[in-house]
């Protein structure tokens, strides 16, 4: 079994545990009655042509077992924002990211820009979750989802008033998003094999890439260079963890990845 199964195994037991402790009937309830107000992603890309940095909060990954295990999310939540991040990716997978949901819960209470919820989505419960924690957007990892999963949980995603980044790896994974109307489309070039990553993928696929979404470039970007490269080709949002993890100043960084004047 690869790891991305067996993380999927894992999330669906989790899922099951969470769903004795809070049924879906009282958590759409919850949801429904989340008073965080929508921050919209979307309406900040459309308003500003400059580079969006989606800033990740990640203690460790499958290949990274110390990425910043003692970092705190507030503190570094405020710092990305302060440093003009459009929004923030907040990990909730506990096994294998030392991600948890009070993360997002507390980040949310701390800062007013859209807040991703970064986790292994395969079930509507996980969206009403997503909407009772506060987030703004939720990940779709298109392979680890039929293309009809897909389209129903982008819809009823939506439907929640989430905006919705559908994550693909290859040509062939974009099959599965069809014509969904996803709003962002991300392209992960990390090799969830080897774990290694290769911007280059980006630049080759862009040409089989759905117009109806705004494409986000994935992993393993490492400074302006590798930004100015990507947005060059069109892309508009730019997912980051380890390096912004591993800054000394990460508020900074976000500015030099956008390009503003040092
Ligand atoms: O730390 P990096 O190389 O900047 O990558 C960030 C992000 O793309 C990566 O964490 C990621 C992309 N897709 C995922 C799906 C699940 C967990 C994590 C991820």
């Amino acid at each position: 079994m690869d790891i991305l199964s067996q993380i999927v195994a894992d999330t669906v037991e989790t899922i099951k545990k969470r769903k004795q402790t809070l049924s879906l009937n009282d958590l759409q309830a919850r949801a429904g009655a989340s008073s965080h107000p929508h921050h919209s992603l979307k309406a900040k890309v459309a308003a500003d042509p400059k580079p969006h940095i989606i800033a990740e909060f990640k203690r460790k990954s499958p290949s990274r077992p110390n990425i910043n295990m003692n970092a705190d999310p507030v503190a570094v939540a405020q710092t990305y924002e302060a440093g003009g991040a459009s929004a923030m990716s907040v990990l909730t997978e506990p096994d294998y990211f030392a991600g948890a949901p009070e993360d997002l819960q507390a980040v949310r209470r701390a800062v007013a820009m859209p807040l991703l919820r970064k986790d292994f989505v395969v079930d509507p419960y996980q969206l009403f979750e997503a909407k009772a924690w506060g987030a703004d957007l939720v990940l779709l990892i298109a392979r680890i989802l039929e293309p009809a999963q897909l389209a129903e949980l982008n819809a009823a995603a939506q439907e929640l008033g989430l905006e919705t980044l559908c994550e693909v790896h290859n040509r062939e994974e974009l099959a599965v998003v069809g014509t969904t109307p996803v709003d962002f489309l991300g392209v992960n070039c990390r090799d969830l094999k080897k774990f290694s990553t290769n911007l280059d993928q980006l630049i080759d696929i862009v040409d089989d890439l759905p117009d109806h979404a705004v494409w986000v470039a994935e992993s393993g970007i490492g400074g302006r260079e590798d930004v100015a490269r990507l947005e060059a080709v069109g892309y508009r949002a730019f997912l980051v963890g380890e390096h912004l993890m591993r800054n000394t100043d990460p508020g900074a960084e976000i500015g030099n990845l956008r390009g503003n004047p040092a």
